[in-house]
């Protein structure tokens, strides 16, 4: 009998220490991402790219924690967000908040330059490097899209360095920084798959460098006061290439449709946090088991204020195709079209097909 009991109060308390951590993670989830606010917000993943026990007061992106731990920790994590959701939060990325706000005032110092000084800089085809002025990217045909990017690829040297001092060490910085995270999303990627750590990693080998399309985009969305037919921040759209970290500051408007959602849901705004989301690369890769996430940036109700965002689009090498991989690795997947492969004449490479969404997307 008192051995029942006690058998019983173990249940109970046990019970109870779940039901408190359930809660207690629960409350974590929602106070971070603020889901809670609005119906139509999206529940991200959060996901922590340095393990409790690394985190330290020196973890400011120089430092990095080793990454053997780190992507056994995140791979599953990885790979379950972007099938389900097409995106994650990284939260303890190493990343520090002072080198976004150096690209974000560089980029305001740029934007508030004569108009005749930044077009100096402006992006020409076919090189998607410099300069993009309001209107003159489409992501769809309806509206005009109210937006200042600098893109920046790591082989070319064209800056604004002599009227905004200092501009290619901020980028250079963060660049540094961000190329190091997508080595490490790259491998733990790959390991999530099932694959060998390099498997990804040798497929972008020449990341930021000659022969890579990785492109770093500083954004700067001016202040439109309030929504206008017409007009927007950016178009709805399917990023290009394998991945896209994307960081944010408060303003928010950025809104996605998850794979198995129709409606749009705004991704609340978790303060320091690195938004990945799946490009169509992957998506192709994967043969649609990583699907690629829509997204766009509306103008929000209440706007008096301009949006700074940073995307870093992680690009294969240009020469590499962009077909499904062998059917071993997408395994217990609906076999969906590919959509960017060429009809007969085989396959893109993935510079074809990133010039191809630019003849899609921009003025000239
Ligand atoms: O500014 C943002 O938050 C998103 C920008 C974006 O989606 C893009 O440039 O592809
Ligand atoms: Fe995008």
């Amino acid at each position: 009998m008192l051995q029942q009991l006690g058998q019983r109060l173990g249940d109970v308390v046990m019970r109870a220490a779940h039901l408190q951590s359930e809660l207690f993670r629960a409350c974590g989830q929602a106070r971070r991402i603020g889901e809670h606010r609005s119906q139509r917000s999206t529940a991200a993943p959060v996901i922590c790219t340095c393990p409790e026990s690394e985190v330290s007061e020196r973890c400011d992106g120089t430092e990095r924690c080793p990454q053997k731990g780190v992507v056994k920790q995140v791979a599953s994590k990885l790979v379950q967000a972007l099938s389900e959701k097409g995106l994650a939060l990284l939260v303890n990325h190493g990343i520090p908040d002072c080198k976004l706000k150096a690209v974000y005032r560089a980029m305001d110092e740029f934007c508030e330059l004569p108009e005749e000084s930044r077009n100096k800089y402006e992006r020409v085809s076919p090189s998607n490097h410099g300069y993009v002025k309001p209107g003159m990217e489409r992501m769809n045909e309806n509206e005009t899209e109210v937006r200042h990017s600098f893109n920046v690829l790591g082989s070319c040297d064209s800056m604004p360095d002599k009227e905004v001092p200092g501009f290619s060490t901020a980028v250079a910085d963060l660049s540094r920084d961000l190329k190091q995270l997508t080595t490490m999303l790259l491998t733990a990627l790959a390991v999530g798959l099932e694959q060998p750590p390099d498997f990804l990693l040798s497929k972008h080998a020449k990341l930021l460098e000659q022969g890579n399309e990785s492109t770093l985009r500083l954004l700067y969305y001016p202040p439109l006061g309030a929504p206008e037919p017409g007009f927007t921040r950016c178009g709805s759209h399917y990023d290009y290439g394998t991945f896209t970290l994307l960081a944010q500051d408060c303003e928010g408007g950025l809104e996605v449709q998850t794979p198995h959602g129709e409606r749009w849901a705004r991704v609340g705004h978790l303060p320091g946090a690195i938004l990945v989301n799946s490009g169509e690369i992957l998506n192709c890769w994967t043969n649609g088991a990583l699907p690629a996430l829509k997204h766009r940036v509306v103008v929000p109700e209440h706007c008096g204020r301009g949006r700074h965002s940073i995307a870093f689009f992680v690009h294969p090498d240009d020469d590499i195709e962009v077909e499904p991989f062998d059917a071993k690795l997408v395994k217990a997947q609906e076999p969906a079209p590919c959509r960017l492969q060429k009809k007969k004449k085989g396959v893109l490479t993935a510079y074809q097909h990133l010039q191809r969404r630019f003849r899609e997307t921009y003025a000239s």
